[in-house]
């Protein structure tokens, strides 16, 4: 049975079918992990059953005070190797500094530490390559990486624990893993934002309605749209480059040893930073799916991003962009729990800071996910610009742009406004758009009316009056397109 590591659970029960689980009598179980990205891990008894069936256990490395081992159920719910693991290559770099600075204030001699850097680099080959036995009893990733060092190379490994605590190796392990996480997901968010402008490059002239509270407003161009897009996501970067650079940056000791112990401020930037990313890809799913529904019929998803119903045969569902938005929801989620877990803890380490590491690694899986298939997303769709076009008389998206025609003219906004108002109406009378009014109909509703109007009306007329910085103007949209092309470094 395989664990994905995101979410490594232990239900190991006293007796298990076969294959690759396996637990004690007592439930005390040992992984065997392999360090590529998510792997299966495999988890195994040691337990040593004595001769008269009692179980011998490895004494703790913090173990000289106890007389008595922990009980199985207390050492099942305080493990966290099963998931921090994952951070070893963090940890183990950690350690190598740590034996460096050691031998540097003559704490341990060169040839010690030169014992413990090769000894931490072969149980790193270890892991990589699978063989490695990640042990629950021994509780976590420090303590599990510590034992195995003295099981290697015996005495010199015993020096490495010299002016350190796990809750120094826990905080630098995160933040190290917090950093490339970072890196990672920049990446992906430059890739979206590739796409988007990509999308948007095909489209430059389709004019889409605009909506406000889901009712037609103004005419747009949909490049002007997916760019909005693409600036949310540049806000979203900024904010994680923000994190990494005050939090990440390893450039000088912390000033404060308490502080450096006890803060998760970095976790919750963090997780506060994938939160607000979330949401806006949950938003591009949310106005994606409503655009691929058959009452809109503005997108067509290809099949390699849809999928089907298992009992209507007609049906082709854009669950992967339902998801994008599903999965937003675990990831401010995420955030909830760390706020949660922190707010009642005194200074300096408790133990409730284990509880940090499967939301934050959930987080980062997710948020990843999702802009993996927003990415692949906006390189699979298609804008039906018949079935838009059709549908842009609709709604009266001139109407605005009429009230601005009336203000040219000299009547305050305010009561164009209100004339602009009393032409639709007469227009819902007539069953009509704007456009198809005749002159004399409108001068009816206000004599300042004259021919030059209908330069105003209809959809096309509407966007070209924009000009305005910023604005759905064609001169404007391709500028910024053109700008978003060499900011990213798409050719033309
Ligand atoms: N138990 C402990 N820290 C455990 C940190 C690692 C833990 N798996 C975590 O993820 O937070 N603190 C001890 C020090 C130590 O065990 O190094 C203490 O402050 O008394």
């Amino acid at each position: 049975m395989a664990f994905t590591s995101q979410s490594l659970i232990f239900r190991a029960p006293a007796s298990l079918p076969s294959g690759r689980l396996a637990a004690s009598s007592a439930g005390r179980v040992v992984l065997r992990g392999r360090a590529a990205a998510f792997p299966s891990v495999a988890v195994a008894s040691t337990s040593m059953a004595s001769s008269d069936g009692d179980e011998k256990k490895e004494t703790k490395l913090w173990g000289g005070r106890f007389e008595e081992g922990v009980t199985d159920a207390v050492e099942r719910f305080t493990e966290s190797i099963s998931y921090d693991w994952q951070l070893y290559k963090y940890d183990i770099m950690g350690s190598k500094a740590h034996a460096s600075m050691l031998a540097s204030q003559g704490l341990i001699t060169a040839g010690d530490r030169d014992i413990i850097l090769e000894g931490l680099d072969q149980i790193e080959r270890l892991i990589q390559e699978g063989k490695f036995e990640w042990r629950k009893d021994r509780e976590d990733v420090h303590m599990n990486i510590e034992a195995a060092l003295i099981e290697r190379v015996g005495e010199p490994a015993k020096k490495l624990h010299t002016a350190r605590s796990r809750n120094d190796q826990i905080v630098t392990d995160l933040r190290l893993w917090c950093r490339d996480a970072i890196d990672k997901i920049l990446i992906r968010i430059k890739q979206l934002q590739v796409s988007l402008v990509m999308l948007a490059s095909k489209y430059v002239d389709l004019i889409v309605p605009g909506y406000t509270h889901l009712q037609r407003a103004q005419p747009v161009l949909l490049p002007h749209l997916l760019l909005s897009y693409v600036e949310q996501l540049e806000r979203d970067a900024g904010r994680l480059v923000n994190c990494r650079e005050r939090n990440l940056k390893f450039t000088a000791p912390m000033k404060n040893s308490i502080d450096a112990v006890s803060d998760r401020d970095f976790v919750l930037e963090f997780l506060a930073a994938n939160s607000i990313a979330a949401v806006h890809l949950s938003r591009i799913g949310e106005e994606w799916v409503l655009w691929a529904s058959e009452e809109f019929g503005f997108l067509t998803p290809s099949d390699k991003v849809s999928t089907g119903s298992s009992i209507m045969p007609q049906k082709k569902n854009p669950d992967p962009m339902e998801l994008v938005r599903g999965k937003s929801a675990r990831v401010v989620g995420d955030l909830m729990t760390v706020l949660t877990l922190c707010k009642g803890l005194p200074q300096a380490y408790n133990r409730d800071l284990q509880e940090d590491k499967e939301p934050l690694f959930d987080s980062v899986k997710a948020i990843l996910g999702m802009l993996e298939v927003c990415t692949e997303f906006a390189q699979n769709i298609s804008f039906n610009s018949k079935r838009i076009q059709s549908s842009l008389p609709a709604g009266y998206l001139d109407a605005t742009t009429l009230a601005d025609y009336l203000v040219k003219k000299g009547v305050p906004f305010r009561t164009s406004h209100e004339i602009v108002g009393r032409s639709v109406a007469l227009c819902v009378s007539k069953n009509c758009q704007l456009a198809e009014l005749q002159l004399d109909d409108l001068k009816a509703v206000h004599p300042v009316f004259e021919a030059d109007v209908y330069e105003y009306l209809g959809v096309e007329n509407a966007v070209n009056k924009f000009i305005s910085y910023g604005s759905t103007g064609s001169n404007q949209v391709k500028k910024q397109l053109e700008d978003w092309r060499i900011q990213l470094g798409i050719s033309s």
